[in-house]
């Protein structure tokens, strides 16, 4: 039986853990409070996921060590996240396959998961998994399919390990374009979520994420991703999960925006930072990308929907 472990026992983390016992692996999940791992021991439940028990193979632990006992390893903290724990826990986790299971770009240094895991931990082999999935979706148990992809030798391999006969795993080498597509979808999501929320109907939304699909493609590709990759879970099916879903927290975060109402601030949006991020690193190499930059100017107050939609619809016309 393989035994995989899993960093960050948020929703994401914690249904990863539930689906993946439940097809016979061994889990160590790991979450750095020792009140939410006491609370998750007594109840078997995760706050996230009520209803959901997490099954007897799933060993709960704050000891980031715990985790080299896994023979691969699923990071799944919030992408903003992502470089401080392998920081502080990379060196017990280097030299083993290493599985970004977030969605974004890193703000501060303008990378992607796969480069925070070269940068922190040098002889790991990094991966990524993502797709179009709700986490109450996988610890329910209904079907999904999500793209793992690594340019390793060991891919496939990973894909036997973190399959199961509901989670179907499709296979690619283009770490770039998949990290990409689940970043950028989050930036259409809250885009999308403003749209409706701002009462601007829904063949403005239609025409938002197919203009959105395009900038998602145009940055991706700048960035030597492979066009086919963006047509995939990791693009286009999470794009249209997200644009188009009120379980979507980035789509629900933008619909607060385009109806001025109050948004939690302690809800996990990975958007919100990626578009900020995004934003930067496409002015700085000249790739037009003016939906994800007005995301990042309406987020910041720099412009209200009224002007980033003026702004948007007075471009010049141009060729689709
Ligand atoms: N919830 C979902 O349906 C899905 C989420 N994801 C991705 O999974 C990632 C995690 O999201 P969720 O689990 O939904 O978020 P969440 O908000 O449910 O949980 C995040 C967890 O990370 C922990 N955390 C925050 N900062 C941390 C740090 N510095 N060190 C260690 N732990 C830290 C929090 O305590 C919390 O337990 C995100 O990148 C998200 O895009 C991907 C697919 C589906
Ligand atoms: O990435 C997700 C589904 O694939 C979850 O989306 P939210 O983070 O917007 O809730």
């Amino acid at each position: 039986m393989s035994s995989i472990s899993i960093a960050g026992a948020g929703a994401f983390g914690a249904a990863l853990a539930v689906a993946l016992a439940q097809a016979g692996r061994k889990v160590t999940l790991w979450a750095r409070d020792p009140a939410q791992v006491a609370q998750m021991r007594e109840t078997r439940e995760n706050p996230r996921l009520p209803g959901v028990l997490l099954p007897e193979n799933v060993t709960l632990t704050t000891e980031a060590a715990a985790l080299a006992g896994g023979a691969v390893v699923l990071l799944a903290v919030p992408m903003q996240a992502l470089s401080g724990f392998l920081q502080e826990h990379g060196a017990v986790l280097d030299g083993r396959p290493l599985v970004a299971c977030c969605k974004g770009v890193d703000l501060a240094s303008g990378l992607g998961p796969t480069a925070i895991i070269a940068r922190n931990c040098p002889a790991a082999t990094p991966a990524v998994l993502t797709g179009p999935s709700f986490a109450t979706d996988i610890a329910q148990g209904l079907p999904t399919a999500l793209t793992l992809a690594c340019a390793d030798p060991v891919g496939p391999a990973l894909q036997e390990q973190l399959s199961t006969p509901v989670l179907r795993l499709y296979r690619s080498t283009d770490t770039t374009g998949t990290e990409l597509g689940g970043a950028l979808k989050n930036v259409m999501a809250i885009a999308s979520g403003i749209v409706m929320g701002a009462g601007l109907g829904e063949s403005a939304r239609a025409a938002l994420i197919t203009r959105g699909f395009a900038e998602m493609l145009r940055f991706a590709r700048a960035r030597g991703a492979e066009a086919e990759t963006l047509a995939g879970l990791s693009g286009f099916g999470d794009l249209v999960l997200t644009c188009t879903s009120e379980q979507s927290r980035n789509f629900r975060y933008g619909r607060a925006l385009g109806q001025g109402a109050y948004f939690d601030p302690r809800i996990t949006v990975e958007g919100a930072a990626t578009a900020r991020a995004v934003a930067a690193l496409a002015q700085a190499q000249g790739i037009d990308m003016p939906v994800t930059a007005s995301v990042a100017h309406v987020i910041d107050g720099r412009r209200s929907i009224a002007e980033a939609v003026k702004a948007l619809l007075s471009r010049p016309l141009k060729e689709e």
